[in-house]
Order: C-alpha cells, then sequence, then structure tokens
C-alpha cells in the first residue's frame, strides 16, 4: 500500500489532511493514533499528558467528545464510541466564542488582538483572572446557554492548566491555543521535568 496516502478507518475520519486549519491543529494533538478521529479516550490521555488530574480528564473528555461527536458526524447514526471528526472540526464552533477561529476554523489576527485591546487593563500582554471573567460576560450572546457554558469550560481549563506564576494568562500562551502549539509544549515541558 502508498504509505503516503491518507488512511481511511471504518468510521469515516482521514488521517493527515494536506491543508489543516487552525482549529484542527488545535485538537490534532489530542489525536493520538492520528487517524482523523478523536475518542474518548484520546481525549482524556490528551489532558492527562498536559497535566489535567484524573476527574478533570475525565469529566473533560465527556464533556467534549459528547458535546462534538454528533455535531462533527453530520448525517452519520450517532456512534456509541463518540468519535469526534477532525475534518469536520469547524462544525463545532459554537457562540458566545471570541471569534478569533473563524466560521471556517481559520485564525483571525484582528479578532486575537483585540482580546487584549478591550480587556488587558494591568498588562498590555495578558490577562488577569478577572479580565478573563470580564471578556467571558462580554462575548456572551443572549440566550447562548451551550455557548456560555462551552466558552467557560475553555477559558477556565486554559487558565487553571496554563496561567503563570503571578497568575496571568500570557499572550503567547493563548496564542498557542490557536495555533495548536501549546499543548505539544505543555506535554514536552512535563516529560522532560518527570
Ligand atoms: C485542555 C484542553 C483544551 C483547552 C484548554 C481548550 C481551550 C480552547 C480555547 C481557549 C478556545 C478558544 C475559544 C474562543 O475563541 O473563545 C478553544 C476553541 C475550540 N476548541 Fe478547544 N481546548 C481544549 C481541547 C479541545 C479538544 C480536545 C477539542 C475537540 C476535540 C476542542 C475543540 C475546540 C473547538 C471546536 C473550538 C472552537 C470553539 C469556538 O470558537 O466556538 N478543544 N479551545
Ligand atoms: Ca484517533
Amino acid at each position: 500500500m502508498d504509505s503516503s496516502s491518507p488512511s481511511k478507518d471504518l468510521q469515516g475520519g482521514t488521517a493527515m489532511a494536506a491543508d489543516q486549519s487552525p482549529l484542527q491543529k488545535h485538537v490534532e494533538f489530542f489525536d493520538r493514533n492520528h487517524d482523523g478521529l478523536v475518542y474518548p479516550w484520546e481525549t482524556f490521555k490528551g489532558l492527562r499528558a498536559i497535566g489535567a488530574g484524573y476527574l478533570l480528564s475525565i469529566a473533560g473528555a465527556a464533556f467534549i467528545n459528547l458535546s462534538l461527536s454528533g455535531k462533527t458526524r453530520p448525517g452519520k447514526f450517532p456512534s456509541l464510541l463518540f468519535p469526534i471528526e477532525i475534518k469536520n472540526m469547524h462544525l463545532g464552533i459554537h457562540g458566545s466564542d471570541t471569534g478569533v477561529y473563524d466560521s471556517e476554523g481559520r485564525f483571525v489576527p484582528s479578532k486575537f488582538e483585540e482580546i487584549f485591546n478591550k480587556y488587558a487593563g494591568t498588562h498590555a500582554n495578558a490577562l488577569t483572572s478577572d479580565e478573563l471573567t470580564a471578556m467571558l460576560k462580554a462575548n456572551r450572546e443572549p440566550k447562548d446557554v451551550k455557548g456560555w457554558i462551552g466558552s467557560l469550560a475553555e477559558w477556565k481549563i486554559l487558565y487553571v492548566l496554563c496561567k503563570d506564576e503571578n497568575g496571568l494568562l500570557r499572550k503567547e500562551t493563548i496564542k498557542g491555543v490557536y495555533d495548536g502549539s501549546l499543548f505539544e509544549h505543555l506535554e514536552r515541558e512535563r516529560a522532560a521535568s518527570s
């Protein structure tokens, strides 16, 4: 078999699309076996690898896969294994977010800068916990409870795992969320320190 051709698996995922969107890179880390699908146990392993505790990793995996599996498998019969299809990752985008990922999962630099122009009052290149909370409140769209919960979970977990020694979420850390480099960086750091 030609090893350069993308492998298909039975669930219909396709590994290693040539041109991945930044959003796809954000989740690629969690696809531990690179088959284009993120199963709950992969989300769990990925969360553990970047320093989340056991319970947070279980809860996170359950929450992420339950909420994104159906959305990223349009028209398919629900799977009890709750895979997330990376090729359809943009379908998982919710409301009440920053808008830094556009509807196709591309990175929007002006929206990224807007986070800091609007909310980084104490330090130009970082958010305090209070500033982050203010941003989340301001981003809330009316009645979009699912979006509120999604954004809250994403940002609070990010804060807990990645704040610096002064309780600041740095701009470069947040950049790494959007381009997907942060998670690999965290995993390497942890591996090196243990
Ligand atoms: C510790 C793990 C993770 C953290 C801290 C995290 C954090 C974030 C953050 C901060 C955003 C930006 C939201 C915004 O711009 O307002 C985001 C977006 C997103 N993440 Fe994650 N994420 C994690 C894991 C995952 C996993 C495992 C998946 C799916 C397999 C995923 C799917 C998404 C999607 C679909 C978006 C776009 C949401 C939107 O803009 O509406 N994330 N994530
Ligand atoms: Ca996988």
